[in-house]
């Protein structure tokens, strides 16, 4: 019989979890599975999910949250048989848009069922920090810090940090060493783009695949703004020239001027290096 363990974030998304819990009690019954229930505490998760996953031996495991959720949970079964789904729960569900899965529980539970997988890739950052969605330095990874920080400043001190931001945006170049050559840019932002989109829908490339064993990186030289609206609604011109997208296994960054830096959507602070591989095939995912 199969093993289901759900891994709940209590808190993702400031949403009570309890409905969302009696779904998946009322969806388990009369079906041939057994399921578990786990929740993050928000303190030394990926020890307690891996002693959880040691005992309970389940043969997939739900992250039931939001980015924060999915990561803990494809870091502690990455190179394993264990298949990794998700319920989308969470204020960012940047993998679940990415995998289109349904925000409807029931119909997630579905797909969770199906257990359709591929072996997905996961990226290694300075042979430190993994990544399985989109990361990058400059514009983007800036406005987070300024999100963050502008939750505790309130919305006016948020609205001024994101005027600041583009008022004050300068160009940095970028040493970019790919597989195959070298090229330098002068951008405002490199993103690492295992995916195509990020969590609130804009394209970034339409060529990333999760199982293809390269990533795509993306390369902002200018603001365009028709561009990049575009871009928000599913439509990325790769030949325009505000842009440019590379495809990759890996890649040494240098920065001229240290820039703001954050792995899907956590904060890793300023850089002026990077480099970036790619750990082939490393997670058994539901699609
Ligand atoms: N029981 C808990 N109490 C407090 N924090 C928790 C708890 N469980 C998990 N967390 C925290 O939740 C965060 C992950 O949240 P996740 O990304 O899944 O949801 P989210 O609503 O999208 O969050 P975010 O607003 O950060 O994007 C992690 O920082 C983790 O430490």
């Amino acid at each position: 019989m199969n093993k289901i363990l759900f891994v709940i974030n209590p808190i993702s998304g400031d949403k009570d979890k309890t409905d969302l819990i009696n779904q998946i009690d009322e969806w388990a019954e009369g079906l041939d599975i057994s399921i578990e229930k786990w929740e993050t505490t928000g303190k030394d998760d990926d020890q307690k999910l891996k002693d959880c996953i040691e005992k309970l031996k389940p043969q997939t495991v739900v992250a039931v949250g939001g980015d924060g959720t999915v990561m803990l949970c494809a870091m502690v079964v990455k190179g394993t048989e264990i298949a990794l789904g998700l319920l989308p729960a969470g204020s960012a569900n940047g993998m679940a848009t990415e995998l289109e899965i349904p925000q409807d529980v029931k119909e997630a539970l579905a797909v969770v069922l199906k257990g359709n997988t591929i072996q997905a890739d996961m990226l290694l950052f300075n042979d430190a920090d993994y990544g399985l969605h989109i990361s990058d330095v400059g514009l983007n990874a800036g406005l987070v810090k300024e999100f963050e920080e502008g939750e505790r400043r309130g919305f006016l001190g948020y609205a001024k940090g994101v005027t600041n931001q583009l008022m004050n945006l300068e160009q940095f170049q970028a040493t970019i060493e790919l597989d195959d050559k070298t090229v330098v840019e002068d951008c405002h932002m490199v993103a690492f783009a295992n995916a195509r989109r990020y969590g609130t829908g804009a394209v970034l490339n339409t060529i990333g695949k999760l199982d293809d064993g390269l990533f795509e990186i993306y390369v902002l030289r200018e603001l365009s703004v028709a561009g990049l609206a575009a871009q928000f609604f599913d439509h990325v011109d790769e030949s325009a020239s505000y842009c440019q997208v590379y495809q990759t296994s890996q890649v040494k960054i240098k920065l001229n001027r240290p820039q703001t830096f954050q792995i899907d959507g956590e904060l890793m602070g300023e850089i002026d290096e990077v480099n970036v591989k790619i750990e082939a095939g490393c997670l058994r995912l539901i699609i």
